[in-house]
């Protein structure tokens, strides 16, 4: 498990003090995928980075596994820092070194023998999916490919943590879907805790457990991610669902489907887990003499499963409609009143 206790970090420049990372307290467990988003300047990177110490916290700490990172001498520190991977959105690759010989690197740097190298660097290059290009050059590889290598580096010495720094930011959408692939597969095969900061929310939908939302270097709110998404509390995370399904705050849009026959009442229903798969709007209308009218709709999966929400409107007689939210209410999904029957 990773620890983190009020760590922060002030830079002191010429002209102003700037508080990158406010007093953050994180328990990130072991296995997990854990994402940290925010807006640009919110500190995310300045946070991932304090988690090796490329950058020198100026309060709090980090335990690792038991080790307080924080506190450890610069010999100790460099070794420590060979079981903690890291990968960056601009590669930071060898440029004059082949797909083999960056690989190879981290593992030459630990002192490892030629023949053991040339065994681990040859399964990185199954694992992450290079088979063939062992012999090319950084030049010669797409963006995908090179953050193959750079995942493959950075898993070179069996990390217990992968620390992501924007890893996706400079890829198509295409091919950020497939890095993210790859990341949840080793996270499952190796068991790896993966911390990852985006600016994304697609990022985060796609591949964490659990999230935390910074602004002005404070965590501003952190759970699981369904429940982030389906009830975020804080400002900044709201804008950040809003983001991702646009359609859900669009009233104006909504309204132009509804009906202005007010004898209608029109209802939000969420899902949330389980309940997204079920045929609930099928069972209504079996069961009920009321018309169901879909008016919008959507459903996101994500790491923990999916949630989503439908706009309904409702049309029959009072007392049927009245039991009709009954059992959907009971069937357990959220039901929110948009407008009553008049
Ligand atoms: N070396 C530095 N010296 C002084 N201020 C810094 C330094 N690095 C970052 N900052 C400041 O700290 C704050 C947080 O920056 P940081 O890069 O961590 O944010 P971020 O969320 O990663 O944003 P972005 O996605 O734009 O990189 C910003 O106000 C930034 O200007």
């Amino acid at each position: 498990m990773i620890s983190i206790q009020g760590l922060s970090k002030l830079y002191k420049t010429k002209h102003q003090n700037v508080q990158a990372v406010d007093d953050v307290s994180l328990n990130i467990e072991q296995g997990e995928i854990f994402g940290v988003i925010g807006y640009s300047g919110a500190g995310k990177s300045t946070f991932i980075r304090l988690i090796n110490r490329l950058e020198e916290p100026t309060g709090g700490h980090i335990n690792i596994q038991g080790t307080d990172i924080t506190n450890l001498p610069i010999n100790q520190l460099r070794k420590r820092r060979q079981k903690m991977g890291m990968i960056f959105q601009h590669f930071n690759l060898l440029w004059s070194r082949t797909v083999f010989d960056n690989i190879a690197f981290p593992l030459e740097i630990a002192g490892i023998s030629k023949s053991e190298r040339q065994e681990k660097v040859q399964e990185l290059i199954d694992l992450v999916g290079l088979k063939g290009r062992e012999k090319s050059y950084p030049s010669e590889l797409s963006g995908g490919q090179k953050q193959r290598v750079g995942i493959a580096r950075a898993l070179a010495n069996d990390p217990d943590v992968l620390l992501c720094d924007e890893a996706t930011s400079a890829l198509d959408p295409e091919t950020t879907d497939d890095i993210l692939d790859l990341l949840v597969s080793i996270n499952e095969k190796l068991n790896l805790t993966i911390i990852m900061i985006t600016h994304e929310m697609h990022v985060i939908q796609k591949v964490c457990h659990r999230v935390a939302v910074m602004d002005q270097g404070k965590v501003v709110e952190h759970g699981d991610v369904l429940d982030v998404f389906v009830k975020p509390q804080s400002k900044t995370a709201k804008r950040f669902v809003q983001q991702l399904n646009p359609l859900e705050h669009k009233q104006d849009s909504l309204k132009r489907f509804i009906t202005e026959d007010e004898s209608t009442e029109v209802i939000k229903l969420h899902f949330i887990g389980n309940d997204a798969k079920r045929a609930l709007i099928s069972e209504v209308v079996k069961t009920f003499d009321v018309e169901v009218n879909i008016l919008q709709g959507s459903i996101s999966p994500t790491q923990e499963g999916a949630y989503g929400t439908l706009y309904v409107e409702l049309n029959g007689n009072e007392s049927v409609i009245a039991e009709t939210l009954k059992f959907i209410e009971a069937s357990g999904v959220e039901v929110e009143v948009i407008r009553d029957v008049k």
